[in-house]
């Protein structure tokens, strides 16, 4: 986690740009323009519509990185929103991470992997690659611990390693997250308070120079209460916290989940950022593709300083 500590401090911005491309989110004619170019590689009619959709989403996704590359440390690119796609759409999240790298960016993909030990041990080669070489790119990965221990250690020795990260779904930021996570258990804890307390275990080997161990939490923004005991009850464990801007959750609510010196915790907003073209009153379905484009990237920036800001004014 020192990595990402280290690119919060430097951009004084503890925020994450989520890149969570959908077709609604990505303007009509720029997935239009690539029509032609793409009708000449696909081998049927019926690929076209994916296929064009990839080409879409990377050259979005280029605008919105070289937008907000310096002004915050660090993208989420969802898989799903790839995978969706097909192999073209998983090469461009691939082209994605590389890309956002290539910027400087800490890559923390968001692909909310689980499974049992050995099929989590080839999940974690996201992280160590194939021998000497890394396809992916990404410096963590999101993880799902329902499994247990023997589906999260393969990722923490991946992640020792190679020197990258991985954050555990703890406290979701889902309306039916308690239905699962607030169950009270015999001893009185609930059900996330013991994943919680899992992954400070799962962590404890591996602590960094800033008191934070290699691995991370998810904790929604949505919770504020909750995410303030976890605070006091994971004291190494480094928080990513989805839920900002879209699903309702603001600055206030996410305080509580960064430690007394303003760190331990990164933001993450998605439709927020990439999708502020659409609330800017500046579109015109008449523009061209590279004037939405220009304005997707005017448009994200300026959601992610503000971002920014409202995070620094509350820490
Ligand atoms: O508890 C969770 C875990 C993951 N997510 C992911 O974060 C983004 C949120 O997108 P927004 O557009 O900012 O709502 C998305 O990729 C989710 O899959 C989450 O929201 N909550």
């Amino acid at each position: 986690m020192d990595r990402l500590i280290e690119a919060i401090a430097e951009t004084q911005n503890p925020s994450v740009v989520g890149l969570d491309p959908t077709e609604a989110l990505v303007p009509a004619q720029v997935v239009a323009s690539f029509a032609d170019e793409v009708r000449e590689s696909v081998e049927s009619e019926e690929e076209l519509p994916a296929a064009q959709l990839a080409v879409a989403y990377f050259e979005f996704n280029r605008t919105i990185i070289d937008a907000v590359a310096g002004i915050v440390p660090a993208v989420k690119p969802q898989i799903a929103m790839y995978e969706a796609l097909g192999p073209a759409g998983v090469d461009v999240y691939a082209m994605t991470c590389e890309y956002a790298r290539e910027r400087g960016l800490y890559v923390l993909a968001d692909a909310k992997r689980g499974d049992i030990g050995s099929t989590a041990a080839a999940y974690a080669r996201m992280l160590t690659g194939v021998g000497e070489h890394d396809p992916w790119n990404i410096d963590a990965i999101t993880v799902n611990p329902y499994l247990g221990t023997d589906g999260i250690t393969p990722f923490v020795d991946a992640a020792a390693q190679t020197d990258k990260d991985l954050f555990v779904l703890v406290r979701t930021s889902n309306p039916s997250s308690s239905e699962l996570q607030m169950l009270d258990l015999a001893d009185g804890t609930k059900v996330y308070e013991h994943v919680g307390d899992l992954v400070e275990g799962w962590g404890a080997e591996t602590i960094g120079k800033y008191g934070y161990s290699r691995v991370g939490a998810v904790v929604g923004a949505t919770h504020p209460e909750e995410g303030k005991a976890l605070r006091k009850r994971m004291p190494h464990t480094f928080f990513l916290v989805p839920g900002y801007g879209a699903q309702g959750g603001t600055a206030a609510d996410v305080r509580g989940m960064f430690d007394a010196d303003g760190s331990g915790a990164i933001v993450n907003s998605s439709r927020g950022i990439i999708g502020a073209w659409r609330k800017s009153g500046k579109y015109s379905d008449t523009m061209s593709a590279s004037e939405a484009l220009e304005l997707v990237g005017e448009t994200a920036q300026a959601a992610a300083i503000d971002m920014r800001d409202n995070l620094r004014a509350v820490l």
